[in-house]
């Protein structure tokens, strides 16, 4: 048996649209394996009830394919599905890790991003492994096609999760097919920014990089009371504000001494917009660990 902790991630971080994500250190799905002759799936935990337990619609069965290892499956969900916190994209790491443990397969880290990645499919429809690649390395990470880079960064974040849910297969409906000259120009630039910022641990420069023009307004439509928040957050001390992921989460990167008064903040602009909402004072974390085996 084998027990995996994978950790939430935040996707995109606004200027990195399927490149950028971030682990947080809280919250977290458990994943347990164990050998099987047939693959069967348990799940617990927030919002189980959404969750398919047939291997052909979660995430892990594809995981269980790609590296041909059946198992007695627990997936204690921490991450609540439809969060924009790579709620998916956890079950998929954790049990990535834990069957390649299970089965000594021998993959390295690195190596178990791809096949990761294609749990989001079954989901999504694509193949992105912007929430899969920290889950698994931790850290702040950019994946392209051919590779995914982690670095360390400490760095404090706030995110906060309205209670209403956005599929992330609905919200890439809303991404634009064409972007800009200008507005391209305006991404890259931010994206940097905040590459460089992330390698200084510098909330102020991450933040300062995280605006995007393309992607984030769209989505951003689909979250009540988003504007509010953004707002509130930025008045409280937050020095950057976007979507996490597809949404509806809200990642707020700001200094340490300042994260309580932005998720004050972000929780009571959600209320006045009638919306119960949580927040999740957290930082950049670690990516899965083995709890037990
Ligand atoms: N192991 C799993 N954990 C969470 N959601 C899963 C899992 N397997 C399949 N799903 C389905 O994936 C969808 C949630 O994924 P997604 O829309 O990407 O949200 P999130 O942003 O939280 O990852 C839901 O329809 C859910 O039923
Ligand atoms: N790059 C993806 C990320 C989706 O993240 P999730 O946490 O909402 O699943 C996208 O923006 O579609």
């Amino acid at each position: 048996m084998v027990t995996v902790r994978a950790p939430a991630t935040s996707a995109n971080l606004g200027s990195g649209f399927d490149v950028f994500g971030a682990a947080l250190t809280r919250p977290a799905d458990v994943v347990t394996v164990e050998k099987a002759a047939e693959t069967t799936i348990e799940v617990t935990g927030a919002g189980a009830q959404y969750i398919p337990e047939d291997p052909e619609k979660n995430t892990v069965g594809a995981v269980v394919d790609a590296l041909d290892a059946p198992a007695r499956i627990h997936i204690d969900k921490g991450v609540r599905p439809a969060s924009g916190l790579g709620s998916s994209a956890a079950s998929a790491a954790g049990a990535a890790v834990a069957l390649n443990r299970l089965y000594d397969r021998g993959r390295s880290r690195s190596e178990l991003v791809p096949i990761a990645a294609e749990g989001e499919a079954v989901v999504s429809g694509v193949a992105h492994s912007d929430n899969v690649a920290p889950s698994i390395l931790g850290g702040f990470t950019v994946t392209t096609s051919e590779a995914t880079h982690a670095v360390d960064a400490a760095v404090p974040l706030v995110v906060c999760l309205p209670d209403v849910a956005v599929s992330t297969r609905d919200a890439r409906r809303v991404v634009p097919d064409t972007a800009s000259m200008d507005d391209l120009v305006e991404t890259v630039g931010n994206a940097a920014t905040l590459a460089v910022g992330m390698c200084r641990s510098d909330p102020d420069l991450v933040g300062a990089g995280m605006n995007d023009p393309v992607v984030t307004p769209e989505r951003a439509r689909l979250i009540t009371g988003y504007d509010e928040v953004r707002v509130a957050a930025f008045e409280a001390g937050a020095s950057g504000v976007t979507v996490s992921g597809a949404g509806p989460a809200i990642i707020a990167v700001c200094r340490e001494d300042r994260r309580r008064g932005v998720a004050a903040a972000m929780l009571d602009a959600f209320s006045e917009a009638g919306i119960d909402a949580r927040a999740y004072q957290t930082k950049i974390g670690k990516g899965s660990t083995v709890l037990e085996e």
